[in-house]
């Protein structure tokens, strides 16, 4: 894109507005139906259309003009419509009964193949108030579609960015089978606003109301976030171990029955905890008061610092909290909680007994296995790789970067309560690296031999000091790796690299390899993660890749996939998620709003506005610590989320236009013009136009467009794009006057002597100069002899001085042409009366004499030139030889 987009003033007034005014469309919105409908191609095989929210009738006259002739097309809008050829349209509101009465009567027992709602409610109140009743008119608008849609019909709606957004994409996912959310390129770029195209209306016999009931869609799920939810917590519990310099205010109230703000722990608890970074996330202080501890704090591992970092466990930094770490990875295996080495060899001989026998093939066979789930591994992990860039770039293409984002929100959902750091992933994928798998053993003493063994089968036996530093190193790396994974900046600084690559606008799309189980996994998203995660929450051995996936999730999605019918018994199938209890979505949008809520959020929206300035949309609704700001934004671009801007019938002021193409153009087009001023006539007749006021700016830039103006040129061959920069041009008018100026000027330009001649007059000038010098000196000279009389010397200063004047020694004396007449014809001798030099011609000759004349003095200056040139030559040579 040229220029950016500007918010305010005449920016508003772009390139689509000034399209609509030129192509007659009531409102530049209509760029944006046209844009969504060149995409899905839903109007040209429709038949009856219902626009909802429709004046000033942009969408309509859309809608007229690329359905069939003959179809129905039926607008409602608060306020009344101008006529619309083909079109009804009813004044009402759509939320009420008599709206659907009204389209009723219209219809008949007609049905709807399209749905349209572009509503947006007045704006201006209070912004959270604002962004709300938009989503309720959009739970209304989808009331009256699933009253009047054909089954197969289509759902086009707005939707704005906000808490509700999911909440909504999900009832949209029950009602049809293919929902995708889109940003037009004429939707600008500072408004929150989306579409959501659904398709494939499935006109389910039986709709649980509360789909439609904004009270259960947009339930307060901030209220819902009770003591069990312990999701946010822990992150903040997390938060401050990752994170120790950044102070956490804890918005979810304290836990059951724990009021106290100190919390002290024995450290036996931390040494035999399964997360010991929760712990230390948790308590203020770690003691040793019985015998056992008491022997632990004399033991040398315990050192002075690690006495001092368990006394106050607030005022650590990261490399503190590591320390203890290690220490207490020490401290296990000194007390024999770590025995995994001593397994390993255990289970290494066994294996060598038992198998002795068929070791080459059983060899063989491991290799085989290995190899063959490394590839896979290796070929997931670069699929998923792929995926989350792919849905960071559109999400920073449609600005949603917001911290309410639909993909974290999603994650976080899907995670059911699970931390997005939790060293549970952590172990997790360190073991999928096969590099820690040891932390296994360390932190669940309970679990089996045989597990461990399966678990560990890429661990060598090491020496424990080896495999201390080696956990120590794994655990490390897990805390930096997630510290990256939060940060903010890298992940802007990513997204912008790869958004730089993907300049072209394809939409959000919704593609699932049907055929690949894994991608089932990581396409899966909102609400049909959090089913599944849920349903199998008591299934602690639940698939590794899954929850993998989960983390790497956290990117977001933006495009919600209808669930599939086959994901396995959690899954209920389209039938039965019709009576889905719509409270569970609400826990998770719950841990969602808490999760963002926090100051570690509010920092990563600074981080986050450092890096991209522009890029974030504050009006997407920022977490409730920066609400002002965002509020602020919202209030400030309320207009522009609704990016609605009706077209002017007329329009005289003047209007920057934005430069598509080349920003240098129009400064070299203005060098030019100040080196030449205007060149052509078409030029001078608009600029003469322009300054008797006959037109103005506006309408010179307004007859710049026309409907070819922003037609593609790639593909087309060069002698085409040749032939139409010769040819392919506006016809403007041209007046006499613009001529005339242009002539006059043409005129003076050829009236300037070339150069040639003004240096020979220069010459001449000077010559004449020096002719008088000399002959002033000359008559000084005859003034000063005194032999002479002073009429003499009269007569010999006026001589000389005639001579100085005159044009020089080898001036041509003017030959007159003399006709006689009369007595004086066939005479010879002077004619009487004629002075100088003459020559006598016939009165038909005169003009023809003067001409041979002409040529005959030219002729003699030529010669005398030659004469000239030969002497100056031959001095020249004189003088080289002497
Ligand atoms: C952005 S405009 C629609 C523009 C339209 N799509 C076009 O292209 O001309 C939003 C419209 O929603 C209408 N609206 C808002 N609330 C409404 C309601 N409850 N019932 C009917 N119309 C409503 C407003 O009157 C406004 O005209």
């Amino acid at each position: 894109m040229g220029k950016a987009q500007k918010k305010t003033g005449k920016g508003r007034l772009d390139k689509y507005y000034k399209l609509a005014k030129e192509q007659g469309y009531r409102a530049r919105s209509a760029f944006k139906l046209i844009q969504l409908n060149k995409k899905y191609a839903f109007l040209e095989s429709a038949r009856c259309c219902i626009d909802l929210c429709a004046a000033p009738g942009g969408w309509l006259q859309v809608a007229s003009k690329y359905m069939p002739s003959n179809s129905v097309i039926v607008g409602v809008d608060l306020v009344p419509i101008k006529p619309i050829p083909r079109v009804v349209t009813f004044a009402v509101d759509i939320t009420t009964v008599q709206c659907r009465n009204l389209i009723r009567n219209e219809l008949k027992d007609w049905r709807a193949d399209v749905v349209l709602h572009d509503g947006a409610p007045n704006v201006g109140t209070a912004w959270v108030q604002d962004a709300y009743s938009q989503s309720e008119l959009v739970l209304m608008s989808l009331k009256l579609a699933v009253d009047f849609l054909h089954k197969g019909g289509t759902f086009v709606t707005k939707v704005f960015r906000s808490a509700d957004y999911n909440n909504l994409i999900w009832v949209f996912n029950q009602l049809f089978g293919k929902v995708e959310a889109t940003k037009p390129p004429s939707s600008r770029n500072v408004s929150a606003e989306i579409f959501v195209v659904c398709r494939d209306f499935l006109a389910p016999k039986h709709i649980d109301p509360k789909f439609l009931d904004p009270k259960h869609v947009f339930k307060d799920l901030a209220a819902s976030a009770s003591g069990t939810d312990k999701g946010a917590s822990a992150h903040n519990v997390q938060a401050n171990v990752f994170q120790p310099e950044k102070k956490r205010r804890k918005r979810d109230g304290y836990d059951d029955g724990d009021y106290t703000l100190f919390k002290a722990i024995p450290v036996a608890e931390f040494i035999r905890s399964p997360d010991p970074i929760s712990v230390l996330g948790r308590v203020n202080k770690i003691t040793f008061l019985t015998e056992e501890e008491k022997e632990w704090y004399a033991l040398d591992i315990t050192t002075g610092d690690i006495k001092a970092n368990c006394d106050d466990l607030k005022v650590l930094g990261k490399g503190d909290f590591k320390a203890l770490l290690k220490w207490r990875l020490a401290l296990r295996e000194e007390l024999g909680l770590d025995n995994k080495t001593r397994d390993t060899e255990d289970v290494t001989e066994t294996v060598e007994i038992v198998e002795e026998g068929d070791e080459e093939q059983q060899l063989q066979d491991e290799l085989e296995r290995l190899n063959a789930a490394g590839a896979a591994r290796v070929k997931r992990e670069r699929r998923r790789a792929n995926e989350i860039k792919t849905r960071t770039i559109q999400r920073m293409q449609l600005q949603m970067t917001a911290p309410l984002d639909i993909g974290l929100e999603q994650h976080d959902a899907s995670l059911g309560g699970q931390d997005f750091f939790s060293l549970g992933d952590a172990e997790m994928r360190l073991r999928k690296r096969g590099g820690v798998s040891a932390l296994d053993d360390q932190d669940d003493a309970d679990s089996s031999e045989e597990e461990r063994a399966a678990v560990d089968e890429n661990d060598s036996v090491l020496d424990p000091d080896e495999e201390r530093q080696r956990k120590v190193a794994g655990l490390e790396a897990e805390m930096d790796g997630l510290l990256r994974e939060r940060d903010a900046k890298f992940k802007v600084k990513e997204a912008r690299q790869k958004n730089a690559e993907r300049e072209e606008w394809h939409g959000i799309h919704e593609t699932v390899d049907a055929d690949s189980e894994d991608s089932d996994n990581e396409e899966e998203g909102g609400w049909d993660r959090m089913q599944t995660t849920k349903a199998q929450s008591g299934d602690t051995s639940s698939d590794e890749s899954e929850s993998e996936s989960d983390s790497e999730e956290a990117v977001g999605r933006i495009t919600q996939k209808r669930p599939r019918s086959d994901n396995g018994p959690t899954k209920p199938s389209k039938r039965a998620r019709l009576i889905t209890d719509l409270r569970e979505p609400k826990s998770q949008s719950a841990a969602a709003k808490i999760w963002f809520s926090q100051d570690l959020f509010a920092g990563l929206d600074d981080a986050v506005d450092d890096v991209e300035d522009e890029n974030i949309d504050a009006g997407s609704f920022a977490g409730d610590e920066d609400g002002s700001d965002a509020k602020a934004d919202w209030e400030d671009t309320a207009g522009d989320d609704d990016d609605f801007e009706v077209v002017e019938a007329d329009e005289d002021d003047d209007v920057d236009m934005w430069d598509v193409d080349n920003e240098n153009e129009d400064q070299m087009k203005q060098e030019k013009l100040k080196k030449h001023g205007l060149t052509t006539a078409e030029a001078v007749t608009l600029a003469q136009q322009l300054v008797n006021r006959q037109t103005t700016k506006t309408q010179l830039i307004n007859d710049g467009f026309n409907r070819y103006s922003l037609n593609s040129k790639e593909g087309l061959p060069q002698w085409l794009l040749d032939d139409e920069a010769k040819h392919y041009k506006p016809n403007l008018p041209v007046t006499k006057e613009a001529i005339a100026a242009l002539r006059a000027k043409q005129r003076a330009l050829d009236a300037r002597p070339i150069k040639k001649v003004a240096e020979a007059k220069a010459r001449k000038k000077f010559k004449a100069a020096q002719r008088l010098d000399k002959a002033l000196k000359k008559a000084e000279g005859v003034n000063a002899t005194t032999d002479m009389s002073e009429r003499e010397k009269a007569q010999q200063i006026e001589k000389v001085m005639r001579k100085g004047l005159s044009a020089g020694p080898k001036a041509r004396k003017e030959v007159k042409v003399v006709v006689a007449k009369g007595s004086h014809k066939g005479l010879k001798g002077r004619p009487k009366g004629v002075k100088g030099r003459y020559t006598m011609v016939d009165a038909r000759m005169k003009k023809e004499a003067s001409f041979i004349l002409v040529g005959v003095n030219a002729f003699a200056q030529a010669h005398f030139q030659v004469r000239a040139q030969k002497r100056v030559e031959k001095a020249n040579k004189k003088r080289k030889r002497t």
